[in-house]
């Protein structure tokens, strides 16, 4: 039997529902691939169960529950204080483990770099270590392989050789990172991705032209998981810049999050607020938006959010399309992601379907898990 490691940081929602699918799909995943993946460290802000024989299902499935409820390992019977992620791989790692960041945050980061030196694999649903330093992406990409040509970094496209995965990162559990790895591996040349990489605001711009309010859609995709943590993040652009910036860099375009080009959806004195403020504070927003999608709808057109990586720049931000457009005609949370290139011309390879959704993006990490096992 292969045994993957498995070490979790973020029991959020998409945390939780990657332990059921794990517990769920075990005996597929034995009795199809020959695989077993203990979970010898479950982790949130400040806690961690650790065991190194594996937590047991029944402790796992305790677990989530408690936290599903707002618990804290660090008061679990089971569990304790934990400060440093990178300690925690540090004792509970080995080889043939597995580091998977379900967090949205950046500290995670020297805990995947240890895990990285140490020879370790990493999963990564958090887009934040992907889009700070270039340096650190650079790291985080080239694990495993050797020094590019005048002893510079590794050619950034090969953590898809073995050593890590991101595909959740844009599109959820839609295969985007894969497609483009794919299309430059092949030496297609990719000129311009574009669409729409955000449910949450896929789903209020739907929602908007369904005649509801804004506050109450809003308010509603941060209920159902759809949003980050902190829902300014996809409104203000940032969560979608974050996803063209790491499309850009898995085209080996040297850029960072300062230079993406982003127009948010709510005035900058909303930043100062918290965010049950925030989210107590939308109503003020309702009739600007009812305002501008009714002039849309009077012209046949619809509001998107769109993204644009194209020309080594990317733009991201509000604008109307028609509505019998691909993006025009889109549902929900689902993306549209178009890759143009030179195979793929004049008409575009194509991605759609749903880009988020807790249990989408926990089926599309575990998926990234499994391949791991059997790569590098
Ligand atoms: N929800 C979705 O549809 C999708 C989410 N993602 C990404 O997946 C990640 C998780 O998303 P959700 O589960 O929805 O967010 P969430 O807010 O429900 O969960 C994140 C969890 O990480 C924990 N955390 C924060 N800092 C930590 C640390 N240093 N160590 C351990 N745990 C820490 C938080 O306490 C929280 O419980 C985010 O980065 C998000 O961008 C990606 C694709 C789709
Ligand atoms: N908040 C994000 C979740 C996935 O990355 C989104 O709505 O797309």
């Amino acid at each position: 039997m292969r045994v993957l490691h498995v070490i979790l940081f973020g029991v959020g929602g998409v945390g939780r529902a990657l332990v059921r699918q794990m517990v769920e799909h075990r005996s597929l995943h034995a009795l199809r691939y020959g695989l077993t993946l203990p979970i010898v460290a479950l982790c949130d802000r400040d806690g961690a169960v650790v065991d190194e024989t594996g937590i047991d299902d029944e402790a796992l499935l305790q677990l989530v529950d408690f936290k599903a409820q707002g618990g804290r390992l660090a008061n679990h019977p089971l569990g304790g204080p934990q400060g440093d992620p990178a300690g925690i791989v540090d004792i509970a790692g080995r080889d043939g483990t597995v580091v998977v960041d379900c967090t949205a945050s950046e500290a995670t980061v020297p805990a995947l770099l240890l895990a990285l030196e140490r020879g370790y694999k990493i999963v990564l649903a958090n887009k934040k270590p992907l889009t700070v330093d270039q340096e650190v992406y650079d790291r985080l990409a080239a694990a495993g392989a050797t020094a590019g040509e005048e002893g510079g970094p590794a050619h950034p496209l090969t953590h898809h050789l073995g050593m890590s995965r991101w595909e959740t990162t844009v599109g959820a559990g839609l295969p985007v990172i894969a497609t483009l790895n794919r299309l430059v591996a092949s030496g297609d040349e990719v000129s311009r991705i574009a669409g729409t990489f955000s449910g949450t605001l896929g789903y209020v711009m739907t929602g908007l032209q369904e005649g509801r309010r804004f506050s109450e859609i809003v308010r509603e995709a941060h209920r159902l998981g759809y949003t980050e943590p902190d829902p300014r993040d996809d409104l203000g652009g940032i969560d979608v810049a974050r996803k063209a910036l790491i499309l850009a860099r898995g085209l080996g375009w040297r850029l960072d999050l300062a230079d993406v080009q982003v127009t948010g959806l709510y005035p900058p004195e909303m930043d100062s607020l918290s965010v049950q403020e925030f989210l107590d504070a939308l109503p003020q927003l309702d009739e600007t938006f009812q305002r501008q999608v009714a002039e849309a709808a009077a012209q046949g057109q619809v509001l998107r959010y769109a993204a644009t990586v194209e020309g080594q720049q990317c733009r991201v931000g509000p604008t109307l399309v028609s509505a019998d457009s691909p993006l025009g005609r889109l549902r929900g949370t689902d993306n549209l992601v178009e890759f143009h290139t030179r195979w793929y011309h004049p008409n575009p390879l194509v991605i759609q379907g749903r880009g988020a959704g807790v249990d989408a993006t926990a089926a599309g990490v575990l998926s990234d898990i499994v391949e791991l096992a059997f790569t590098g």
